[in-house]
């Protein structure tokens, strides 16, 4: 199936002003709804990543254990779940971070990763970029490494993903929006 940047996009819902005034939420519910279309952004990512190098997948909760999880089931790699705080059972690695609407901690279990590791990241979207660096910092403390973060939005004004990429670590989105986009 030939990727249509168009369909996927009209799929992705603005709502103005959540969670709080001023946020325009890109809302990824209606492209979960339409079987093509998550076909279409399932395959890029296979497409992109089956030969690649890399060791784990890593999905970020909530929304990144949707694509994370089908890419992991699909490229045969083990999947390794970043949570927000307090939701992993065993002993936790954990890092601070902020996003376009709030501040949180996110957790991994420290066993996860190895020296040596290399995962690939998925999300669902790339804002401030603060929860991928707090994972990035979480990865970088079991000696593993980040093959790449990869997300189906990025909203590049936000300026998370040149953050990342000036952390050294490579950023791949399917599309992007411009804040004021509707
Ligand atoms: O680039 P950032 O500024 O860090 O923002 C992006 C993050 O924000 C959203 O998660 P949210 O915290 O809303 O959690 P959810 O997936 O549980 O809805 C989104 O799913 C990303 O994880
Ligand atoms: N504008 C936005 N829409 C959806 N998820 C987000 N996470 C951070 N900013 C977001």
């Amino acid at each position: 199936m030939i990727f249509d940047e168009f369909s996927i996009k009209t799929l992705i819902r603005p709502v103005p002003d959540f969670p709080k005034p001023g946020v325009v939420f890109r809302d990824i519910t209606p492209l979960f709804q339409s079987p093509r279309a998550l076909r279409m952004v399932a395959d890029s990512f296979i497409q992109r990543y089956v030969e690649a190098d890399f060791s784990h997948i890593g999905a970020l909760d909530a929304r990144g254990f949707l694509i994370g999880s089908i890419i992991a089931y699909e490229l045969n790699k083990p999947l390794i779940l970043f949570r927000k705080q307090g939701k992993l059972p065993a002993d936790v690695l954990s890092a601070s971070y902020c996003t376009e609407y709030g501040e949180a901690y996110l957790e991994v279990h420290a066993d996860s990763l190895c020296e040596g590791d290399s995962i690939l990241m998925f999300d669902d979207l790339i804002a401030t970029g603060g929860t991928l660096l707090a994972a990035a910092q979480l990865v970088r403390r079991m000696g593993a490494r980040i093959h790449e973060a990869a997300a189906i939005i990025d909203l590049p004004e936000l300026d998370g993903s040149r953050k990342l990429q000036d952390a050294g670590i490579p950023t791949f989105t399917l599309t992007a929006f411009a804040l004021d986009d509707r």
